[in-house]
């Protein structure tokens, strides 16, 4: 079996056996295993050139998508959700039970203590984390920070494994990438080849690269997707009230992708927002901001951060919105290296 990447305690890329990461792998079934339940291959090749790459991801879609597929019929699509639930435990569990699942949750390290005690840990697994603030408030390089400490091993408060980068905004710089790494000990080139990254010009474009994304994930033990930001492509490709409610649609599917993709692959969703004035936030605090996006945002992010900045290259970060951690504050300091705690 051909070797791949692990880290040594040092937190240097090292060969391991693909065997072992696909051991460790194992949150999901994959599409395949359909055949063995008596699905022809031909219709899990049409699932597959759908972006159905697993049966966890199959049970995300509805009978109605699943016979939008070309060449499967309504009695096809009954039979493969027959199959998949009977490879996938998919109705009620216990409460103890929904605990020890929840033990696979991933905790990766933002660079910064303080920052990592209020997150409870750090940016969790299957759910969407996103940060809003204003331009330079470092949302962008809190994003270049855990693209690398994903990649460190468990032990280090990383997630051992890859990172997918959608970029709408043009903002992702791989020389960022370098010093971070190397002040957590880590080879950068290996890091860097760590990293998928796609730039994105359209929000139907950002949407094919998550429907993309799934074989990717199916395949390689990722843990982390970034999309920085999320709603830029749909405050340019949308404009005026007209169509702020077909905006409002196709931002709620593509967050609903997000969420299944966090779900499906155990994968940490980071996500950045912009900030926009809010001019019922008060008749005596002028300048106030809220998140754009709406409640369609704010219903699909689980863990909502607000940034700004403090002084120098301090920033502050307050719990906006989580459904399990208290309220409170971190300041941390934006250096070359990354994400760090503030020096006073
Ligand atoms: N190499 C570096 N060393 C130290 N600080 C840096 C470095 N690179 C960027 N910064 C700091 O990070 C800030 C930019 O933060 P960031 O790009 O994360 O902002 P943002 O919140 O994503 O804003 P925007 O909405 O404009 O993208 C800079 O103003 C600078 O203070």
């Amino acid at each position: 079996m051909a070797p791949s990447k692990q880290y040594s305690e040092g937190g240097q890329l090292q060969l391991m056996d693909a065997e072992r990461i696909e051991e460790e792998e194992e949150c999901f079934e994959s599409i395949d295993k359909l055949i063995s339940q008596g699905i022809n291959s031909g219709d899990v090749k049409k699932l597959q050139d759908a972006g159905i790459y697993t049966c966890n991801g199959l049970m995300m879609h509805t009978k109605k998508s699943l016979t939008g597929i070309k060449g499967l019929s309504e009695a096809k699509v009954d039979k493969i959700c027959e199959a998949a639930e009977k490879l996938l435990s998919q109705g009620f569990i216990t409460g103890s039970d929904l605990l020890i699942k929840r033990k696979s949750v991933v905790r990766i390290t933002t660079g910064s203590q303080a920052l990592d005690k209020l997150l409870g840990g750090g940016i969790e697994t299957l759910c969407i984390t996103e940060a809003f603030g204003e331009f330079r408030s470092g949302k962008t390089q809190l994003a270049h920070t855990l693209c690398v400490s994903a990649q460190l091993p468990i032990h280090m408060h990383g997630g051992n494994g890859k990172v997918a980068y959608i970029d709408t905004e043009g903002t992702f710089r791989p020389e960022r990438i370098v010093p971070i790494a190397e002040r957590f000990g880590m080879d950068a080139n290996a890091v860097l080849d760590n990293i998928i990254y796609a730039r994105a010009y359209t929000y139907e474009h950002q949407y094919n690269l998550l429907l993309g994304l799934a074989a990717k994930m199916a395949e390689e033990p990722f843990r982390l997707l970034i999309v920085d930001s999320v709603i830029a492509l749909f405050r340019v490709d949308f404009s005026g009230r007209g169509e702020l409610a077909e905006r409002q649609q196709k931002l709620a599917q593509m967050l609903s992708r997000l969420t299944k993709i966090a779900e499906e692959f155990n994968v940490a969703v980071y996500i950045t927002n912009q900030v926009i004035a809010d001019p019922g936030g008060g008749m005596f605090i002028t300048d106030l901001k809220k998140p754009a996006g709406g409640h369609v945002l704010a219903h699909a992010a689980t863990i909502r951060l607000m940034l700004r900045k403090g002084k120098g290259e301090q920033r502050v970060c307050k719990i906006f919105d989580a459904p399990n951690l208290p309220e409170g504050e971190a300041v941390f300091q934006v250096t070359s290296g990354g994400i760090m705690d503030a020096k006073d």
